[in-house]
């Protein structure tokens, strides 16, 4: 695992206590530490292996500080992830409207970062149902305005951790696919370089200049390609716009 390239930068942010450390606790170890709480102090760091049809990603997840002493910090980490996991309690209403927050912040200046909404602590619903202080239907009118995703779980059971982050990874790569097809029908500027199509095996199909041939030629392509994004964080700087 050490020295693994990162594929795709995911960050975790929300109120102080929300559970977004045990949240990645229990995707990158499966366990759930129960015991004194500790705050994250800064920011905590783990990559994780998923696996995507027949592709490996590797996502990068920085689990920020959730106190307000450390919301610039947390600005830090958020610049250039490709996901953010937004996390609240679901016990706790005040929680959401600081994941709100977040939300606005990766709104106005994230543009290309993904969002997904994490109601956490789902256990503590199916202990008793009153304790619930967040309306799922509410919330999902707000994922479906802000074009989220949205996911109820437990780091204590488990319950939903592993889909999460497996959606995380599945639009991680599908995405990038859609990336690579706008990437072909742009204009001149953001035209992939000679090195690039080298660096995709050249199987590149000059002829298929539309999006509808470059659907056909993606869609019987085992091995997508990944970094095929001009001008953002994580291309390898061989696409024109990164080359000089
Ligand atoms: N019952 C239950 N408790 C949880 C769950 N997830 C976290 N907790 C508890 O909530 C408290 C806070 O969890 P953390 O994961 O440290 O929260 P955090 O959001 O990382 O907190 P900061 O680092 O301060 O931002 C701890 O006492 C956890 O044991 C869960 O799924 N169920």
């Amino acid at each position: 695992m050490s020295g693994r390239r990162v594929d795709a930068k995911v960050v975790l942010l929300g109120q102080e206590g929300v559970g977004k450390s045990s949240l990645v606790e229990r995707c990158a170890h499966g366990r759930f530490r129960a015991g004194p709480y500790q705050n994250t102090i800064g920011a905590a760091f783990v990559a994780k292996v998923m696996t995507v049809g027949d592709q490996t990603v590797t996502l990068g997840i920085w689990d920020t500080a959730g106190s307000e002493r450390y919301e610039a910090m947390s600005r830090i980490y958020y610049r250039g992830a490709r996901a953010a996991v937004v996390c609240y309690d679901l016990t706790d209403s005040g929680s959401f409207q600081r994941a709100k927050f977040w939300v606005n912040e990766l709104q106005n200046c994230e543009e290309g970062c993904r969002i997904y909404l994490c109601g956490t602590k789902s256990d503590l619903l199916e202990e008793d149902r009153r304790k619930r202080g967040v309306d799922f239907h509410d919330v999902q009118d707000y994922a479906d305005e802000i074009k989220a995703d949205l996911f109820e779980t437990s780091s204590k059971t488990g319950q939903s951790v592993d889909e999460l982050f497996q959606k995380v990874a599945e639009d991680y790569v599908n995405f990038s696919a859609f990336q690579v097809m706008t990437a072909f029908s742009w204009p001149a500027q953001a035209r992939l370089s000679t090195s690039t199509q080298l660096a995709y095996g050249g199987i590149w199909q000059p002829g298929a200049r539309s999006l509808a041939g470059l659907q056909d030629w993606l869609s019987s392509t085992p091995a997508l390609p990944r970094h095929a994004q001009p001008g953002c964080a994580s291309c390898p700087g061989l696409c024109e716009l990164c080359h000089d």
